[in-house]
């Protein structure tokens, strides 16, 4: 059946967990739809690395099953990684539920996971590809639910500082306005890609094409990371934008009205709201504020919470596309 589950954000919309239940055992994790791997915190990390964490434990669940041999090993896009064995348990998220889901148990994480207290481990819903467990790779849970759902969907609807959606099996349309605007997805990188070649500032004259042309859907990523000519164009209509090398990216003054933007997603154009483009205050008077879109200089862009606080997004495994519209 379906599955519903609430979001939270952690503070300052960095990352959203919700909830999920590991052979009986519920924990919070981060919903990445830009990774293919579902790791945790579990009982085999020294009490060190726990302290303050969550953690699912093999031993008292009834389902759980080692994969003997099996390992995993896998960084992200900020450099910050986890390793580890794995086996398997029954998942259920909100009502959807997988048996046999390969649980990828870390026997080593990075620091910046140590500190994230609240998070679990990550839930990865990008496709099954990017998996890295071997020497046999293994299904994300989408992949594994993808039979049993009503529809073969998911939907994340994620609110700046507010709680939100995760759904899988159904399309919730009181949580956005008007139709989906339905885009294909390019499946090769493994990432829900698709083309997005033009952007427009406060409603202005859309540029022509923006260079690569790719993006990704990632609730993993914080930010938006846009091509360079996008983000020029973008504070181009920000008094006082700067690039500020110190904090690492383009900053404006707190008391700047942002304007909205208008990005291609497949050929419709999306509304990033102005307000969720001043993403928090780089120092402790609120003078200076960091921009939740920021320039990448590799392709494909990343489409991450900022763009996600504008539109509600659902994600098609049955025919690999993706929906869009605001909320
Ligand atoms: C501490 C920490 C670090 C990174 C991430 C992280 N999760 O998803 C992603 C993006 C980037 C790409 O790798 C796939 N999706 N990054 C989460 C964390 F809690």
């Amino acid at each position: 059946g379906a599955g519903s589950v609430a979001n939270t954000p952690e503070a300052g919309d960095v990352e959203y967990l919700a909830p999920v239940t590991i052979g009986g055992q519920t924990v919070n994790m981060d919903f990445d739809s830009g990774s293919s791997d579902l790791w945790v915190f579990n009982t085999q990390l020294s009490l060190n690395t726990l302290s303050g964490h969550m953690a699912y434990n093999p031993a008292q669940s009834s389902t759980f099953q080692l994969l003997p041999g099996s390992t995993f090993s896998i960084s992200y896009g900020d450099g910050s990684g986890a390793a580890g064995n794995v086996g398997t348990d029954t998942v259920n998220i909100g009502g959807a539920t997988v048996t046999g889901q390969a649980i990828e148990l870390a026997t080593d994480v990075s620091t910046s996971f140590v500190t994230d207290t609240q998070s679990t481990g990550l839930i990865g819903l990008a496709f099954s590809k990017l998996n890295t467990v071997k020497p046999v790779q293994q299904k994300t849970f989408f992949d594994n639910a993808l039979a049993t759902l009503p529809e073969p969907v998911f939907t994340a609807d994620l609110r700046h500082n507010a709680a939100g959606t995760y759904e899988f099996g159904a399309i919730d349309s009181t949580k956005f306005s008007g139709p989906l605007a339905w885009t294909p997805v390019n499946t090769t990188s493994g990432f829900w890609q698709f083309t997005s070649q033009a952007f427009a500032v406060g409603g202005g004259a859309p540029s022509t094409s923006v260079p690569g042309g790719q993006a990704i859907a990632d609730t993993g990523t914080t930010l938006m990371l846009a091509d360079q000519s996008v983000v020029d164009g973008y504070y181009s209509q920000v008094q006082g934008a700067v690039n500020n090398a110190t904090v690492g990216g383009v900053t404006f003054p707190c008391s700047a009205t942002l304007p909205d933007l208008q990005i291609d997603v497949g050929g419709t154009m999306a509304t990033v709201r102005g307000d969720d483009i001043n993403f928090a205050p780089v120092d402790q008077t609120g003078t200076t504020c960091f921009g939740g879109l920021q320039a990448t200089t590799v392709q494909p862009q990343i489409y991450g919470d900022i763009f996600f606080k504008s539109n509600f997004v659902a994600f098609n495994g049955g025919n690999n596309s993706l929906g869009v519209a605001p909320h």
